[in-house]
């Protein structure tokens, strides 16, 4: 029995089989955690929800910020993007079981191996979270994308204010920071104010922000976090962290990290990706 965490899919159903295979994951024995954007961008986004799907039990699956996204165009909230490939899912004789598998997907997940905890996210942690207070979250989140409210949610969803985490936040400014947060930050300043602007990597961290995870005193640092959604940070495999989106969608690769004994026994796993989309 082996645990596999793999990183952004965005739609590229022919490299996660390849992948699946390359591992010879076995729905029976294994198990697997997609750490979101499971689709969009890339060819076959039907293809990977179909895929994941019928893998039941044995594949759990966050929701990235594109998985929102399709969401909010399926209830009519924003139009398609020039760079969406979402069309195939919304003509779909399957649409309807589809998005609603997608919205009961988590938010957070969260393990104990080897005494230690792991903290699965799409994006990121705020630095005054725990690893409770991030499950307590993600929960309240889940909760309401499960809901009939679900479509009221989603229209007050996207927006990068407030920046900023407070214990005080109730409703819709409270869901999107931790929409926000969970799904869409890379950097944030010391106090915490996350960044929408920046998709560059850590080599090119702004004046004033720091990557999220290297926030002094951020309140997670004895776990291990990890994540994806960041293609220009690429691979990072630290003792607190492990960075999993190798730009698949871009012409990278896709990765699946197998988990051992304990959260610092990690192999790393790669296929090759054709390029869907020029980066950049
Ligand atoms: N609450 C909310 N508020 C607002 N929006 C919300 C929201 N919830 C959901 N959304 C949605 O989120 C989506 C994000 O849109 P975008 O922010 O436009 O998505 P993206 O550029 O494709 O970034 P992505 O998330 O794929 O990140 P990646 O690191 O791979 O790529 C980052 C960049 O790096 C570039 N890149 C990747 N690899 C590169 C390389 N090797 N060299 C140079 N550039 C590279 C890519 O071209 C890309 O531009 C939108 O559809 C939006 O509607």
């Amino acid at each position: 029995m082996a645990l596999y965490l793999i990183g952004d899919v965005q739609g590229c159903d022919a490299a996660l089989g390849r992948l699946l295979d390359t591992l010879d994951f076995s729905p029976s024995r294994d198990r697997l955690v997609l750490l979101g954007d499971l689709i969009n961008r890339g060819p076959d986004s039907l293809g990977v929800l179909r895929r994941v799907q019928a893998l039941g039990d044995a594949a759990r699956s966050l929701l990235g910020n594109h998985d929102l996204h399709l969401l909010g165009v399926a209830h009519g909230v924003r139009k398609p993007g020039r760079r969406d490939t979402l069309a195939p899912i919304l003509q779909a004789p399957d649409r309807d079981a589809l998005l609603d598998w997608l919205r009961h997907r988590s938010m957070a997940l969260h393990e104990r191996i080897g005494g230690r905890d792991l903290l699965m996210v799409h994006a990121g942690v705020l630095p005054a979270w725990t690893v409770d207070a991030t499950l307590a979250h993600a929960r309240e989140l889940e909760s309401v994308l499960r809901s009939p409210d679900l479509g009221a949610f989603l229209h007050e969803m996207y927006g990068n204010v407030p920046d900023a985490w407070s214990d005080g936040l109730r409703g819709t400014a409270r869901l999107r920071v931790i929409v926000n947060a969970l799904t869409r930050l890379r950097f944030c300043s010391a106090a915490g104010v996350m960044d929408f602007e920046t998709k560059d990597g850590a080599a090119e961290t702004p004046a004033g922000l720091l990557p999220w995870f290297d926030v002094p005193g951020r309140r997670t640092a004895e776990a291990v976090v990890a994540f994806g959604h960041w293609s220009t940070l690429g691979w990072l495999s630290r003792p607190d962290l492990l960075s999993t989106d190798t730009g698949c969608v871009w012409g990278g690769c896709l990765t699946a990290v197998r988990i051992g004994a304990t959260l610092q026994d990690r192999e790393r796993i790669d296929v090759r990706c054709e390029q869907a989309q020029p980066p950049g």
